[in-house]
């Protein structure tokens, strides 16, 4: 069994792992943390993972860690900076879930992350863990970087389009939506039930910390910096993201129904609709799985797809796993076998 470690399991995303390591047939929790609730059992903060083995916090501690093969960080940005190093010279693999690592430039990262980097000694071994673009590297890796959840979503809607060169880079718009708890657990105005129900607004419009993120990875595919602009808004609904991904096509000819489902065959995580279709958050709620449509109205050179994921699962702790997977030289599906909840 493989040992696994959560620090900061009392969050959104580190609950929502603990869920699917629970389920998980080759995976054993050793170790949950919470500053704040240390000495607390699991069920006590989350009664809905009662009987599921007598977990108890612990206050995040590098030698019970270092025991673990494998710790996850479900952290705030720059926790997994401090502890990061530590662990790998203990032989213990990490998964961050934060953004310590996705960004390649240390100076890019403190621009956008307000605070120095903690750790730019470890960013060339870090790899970016969109297995769709990098698998082969993370089955090597010690080191992983979760993507972001927009980064996800958007990267995986428009990959198709800019390998093939066939719409303008220049050009590319994304608009979308999420869910409340993207925002995570902690206390904030903004997630209180009177603010963010009944309500619907666009934020982070001049710059959102996603932009370079998702930026440095279609640069990469498209082989320039594409021009992208990019709308978070949030939504009043708990889980899920919606993004509507808008280019101009330069090459008139070309079957996008075809293409996507081409480049997405072999793919157990990204389902491509039928031509015509409509993803919903609610269809890949509780999954691991981006749900894509690819449109062109009135046959014209606009492009439109829809990209549908759970933040919290092909977003951040989903997505965490099939590295875990990969990385451990496991099938990449197990324990992410779930079917989407409804309603
Ligand atoms: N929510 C989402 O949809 C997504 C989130 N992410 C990223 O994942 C990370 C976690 O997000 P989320 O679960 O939403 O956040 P939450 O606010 O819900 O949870 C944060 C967790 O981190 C712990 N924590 C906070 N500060 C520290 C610290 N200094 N040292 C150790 N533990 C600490 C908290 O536990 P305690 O206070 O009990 O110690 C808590 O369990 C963030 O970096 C976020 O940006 C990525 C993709 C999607
Ligand atoms: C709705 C909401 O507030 N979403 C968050 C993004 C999710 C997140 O936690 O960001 P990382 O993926 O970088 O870790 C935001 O816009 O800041």
């Amino acid at each position: 069994m493989i040992r696994a470690g959560i620090v900061g399991a009392t969050g959104y995303t580190g609950v929502e792992l603990l869920r699917l390591l629970l389920a998980h047939p080759r995976v054993e929790p050793a170790v949950i943390t919470s500053r704040g609730n240390a000495g607390e059992p699991l069920e006590s903060l989350f009664p809905n993972l009662r009987g599921q083995g007598a977990l108890v916090f612990q206050a995040p501690d590098a030698d019970a860690l270092g025991d673990c093969d494998v710790v996850f960080f479900a952290t705030p940005h720059g926790v997994a900076h401090a502890m990061a190093g530590d662990l790998l010279a203990r032989g213990t693999r990490v998964i961050d879930l934060s953004a310590d690592f996705r960004i390649k430039d240390p100076h890019l990262w403190s621009r956008w992350y307000g605070q120095p980097h903690g750790a730019p000694e470890l960013l060339d071994e870090a790899v970016y863990g969109l297995p769709e673009i990098h698998r082969a590297r993370i089955t090597q890796a010690r080191l992983i970087a979760v993507p972001g959840c927009y980064p996800t979503a958007v990267t995986l809607g428009f990959l198709p389009l800019l390998e093939q060169g066939v719409v303008d880079p220049a050009r590319l718009v994304a608009d979308a939506k999420s869910g409340v708890s993207g925002a995570g657990r902690k206390a904030q105005v903004g997630s209180l039930l009177c603010e963010a129900s009944e309500n619907f607004k666009a934020y982070a419009v001049p710059g959102h910390r996603h932009l370079p993120e998702i930026l440095q990875t279609l640069s990469a595919v498209a082989g320039q910096s594409p021009g992208l602009t990019f709308v978070p808004h949030l939504v009043p609904m708990i889980r899920g993201i919606l993004a509507s991904l808008y280019a101009t096509l330069t090459h008139a000819d070309t079957d996008l129904q075809a293409l996507y489902e081409a480049r997405y065959a072999g793919e157990p995580f990204v389902d491509v609709l039928p031509a015509g279709g409509h993803p919903e958050t609610r269809s890949v709620r509780g999954t691991n799985l981006c749900r894509l449509a690819v449109h062109r109205p009135g046959g014209g050179d606009t492009v439109v797809v829809l990209s549908a994921i759970d933040n919290l699962v092909k977003g951040a702790s989903g997505q965490a796993v099939q590295n875990m997977n990969l990385m451990f030289g496991l099938p990449e599906t197990l324990g992410l076998e779930s079917i989407a909840v409804l309603p």
